[in-house]
């Protein structure tokens, strides 16, 4: 096993930058650079000097963590230096100078701690979550399946097909007419019964925790000059989007992220809708309506009164703009994005909407499609077992498939391409 290490910590101007390692060559480094190993988990101020120079390197801190009670199971340490560039790369130079050291690839440490039984596959995934949460509802969220609430849901589950498989498989074993289903199907049904309430209810709260982490997605839409660019400036506070009197002045979608009470929520202004002569709004105003389809609201903008059009399957909120020049028709929420009238308004709709659609994804555990397709493999799968007049086999083999189907959640079976997946695409130094 090599040992690796990388920079932990983000690139930019930064007061401390620290420098992780991980692997068997971890003490030779320890004491080459800083002159002796610290005490454990203690941190100690040493002065690090480039051991083919002895040329200081950086005053600053080293921690020792012996393997394996340390983030990767291996023995790791980290330097904690000044956050200066010449002194991070003088320092990652002279680590690079060693033999046996390497830098990391991305989500290599977090990789050697799932192998080595510090965290799952879900509590891997959560960390990159956590890492890029930007509302408190995100991190609440990210950090309870971090801490491992799916996982310990996921191996209770497994564990309850395990032992039911144990009965069916011993029954199997003794008789030899396997048709007949020996099995006494009401002590598998008291196994079964509550993993699979429990699968399905978290499968209803699935898809608020999957838009939880997604964020909820508000397309502005009306027709060109209603003023909708205006409104996303407004709402962001910032002039992302141009806004003129030139009707069919937007062409690309612009995103604002806001955070609404905690919850995630991202405004798309939009090209306006009509008929376009010009062939790069009418591209501008296809990509539109595709879009349409995965939002989850869309605010229509009128000054005038014009009722919705082009836009089918999607909740509508009414909004009258420019509350200044003209008053809003009943059953409209008015705004003036000129002076903020009625912003605070449409905001707290918005916002309720999103409550209503994800109000509890925050506390729930199936957060991604992955986790969501595995537990109705597997809730299938037990539907299925406990069908009357089965087969032991096929009992059995519904089992097999839902202890399967879970094992995958955890990265417990067949997961390499998924590992693959899930640690390339975190940050180096993860
Ligand atoms: N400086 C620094 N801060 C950091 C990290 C880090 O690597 N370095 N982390 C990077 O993610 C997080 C902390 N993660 C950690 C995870 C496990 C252990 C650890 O020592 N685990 C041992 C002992 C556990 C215990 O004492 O209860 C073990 O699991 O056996 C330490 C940090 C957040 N803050
Ligand atoms: N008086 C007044 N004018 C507004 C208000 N909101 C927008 N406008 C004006 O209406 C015109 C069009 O505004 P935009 O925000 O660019 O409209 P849009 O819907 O984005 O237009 P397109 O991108 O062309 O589809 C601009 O001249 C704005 O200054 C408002 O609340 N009051
Ligand atoms: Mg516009």
């Amino acid at each position: 096993m090599e040992t690796i290490f990388a920079l932990g910590t983000g690139a930019g101007r930064a007061a401390i930058a620290v420098i992780r390692l991980s692997g068997p060559g971890v003490c030779e480094t320890l004491s080459a650079f800083a002159g002796g190993l610290p005490e454990p988990r203690r941190a100690a101020f040493v002065t690090l000097r480039d051991p083919d120079k002895g040329e200081p390197l950086d005053q600053g801190l080293a921690i020792y963590f012996p393997g394996p009670h340390s983030a990767t199971g291996e023995d790791y340490a980290e330097f904690q230096i000044h956050g200066g560039g010449a002194v991070i790369d003088g320092v990652l130079a002279a680590l690079s100078r060693r033999p046996g050291l390497r830098p990391a690839e991305p989500g290599e440490f977090a990789r050697r701690g799932f192998a080595n039984g510090k965290l799952d596959l879900s509590q891997a995934e959560a960390l990159a979550d956590l890492i890029d949460a930007q509302t408190e509802a995100q991190r609440r969220q990210a950090l309870r399946i971090a801490g491992g609430a799916l996982r310990r849901k996921v191996e209770g589950w497994r564990t309850s097909f395990i032992e039911a498989l144990a009965l069916v498989e011993a029954e199997l074993d003794f008789s030899d007419e396997a048709d007949v289903s020996g099995v006494d199907i009401a002590r598998l049904a008291a196994i079964l019964d509550v993993p699979h309430a429990e699968m399905l209810a978290a499968l209803e709260r699935a898809p608020a925790a999957e838009r939880m982490r997604d964020g909820f997605l508000v397309m502005i839409l009306g027709r060109p000059n209603a003023g909708k660019s205006t409104l996303l400036n407004a709402l962001a506070r910032r002039d992302l989007a141009i806004v003129s009197a030139t009707p069919g002045t937007t062409r690309d979608m612009i995103e604002a992220h806001l955070d609404l009470d905690g919850l995630p929520v991202t405004f798309v202004d939009t090209a306006g809708l009509r008929d376009a002569a010009d062939e790069i709004e009418r591209i501008g105003v296809d990509r539109v309506l595709e879009r349409v389809e995965t939002a989850d609201l869309a605010l229509w903008l009128s000054a005038a009164g014009e009722e919705p059009e082009c836009v089918s399957g999607v909740e509508i909120v009414k909004v009258a703009t420019k509350g200044d020049l003209v008053g809003a028709p009943s059953g409209w929420l008015g705004i003036c994005a000129k002076t903020g009238a009625g912003l605070d308004a449409l905001l707290k709709e918005v916002s309720d909407r999103a409550k209503a659609k994800m109000g509890d994804g925050g506390s729930a555990l199936l957060i991604r499609e992955r986790h969501r397709s595995a537990v109705a493999v597997a809730a299938a799968a037990v539907d299925s077992a406990l069908a009357p007049d089965k087969e032991l086999e096929f009992i059995a083999e519904d089992l097999r498939s839902a202890a399967r189907a879970l094992g995958r959640i955890i990265g417990a079976v067949d997961v390499e391409h998924v590992l693959d997946a899930v640690f390339s695409r975190f940050c180096i130094g993860k």
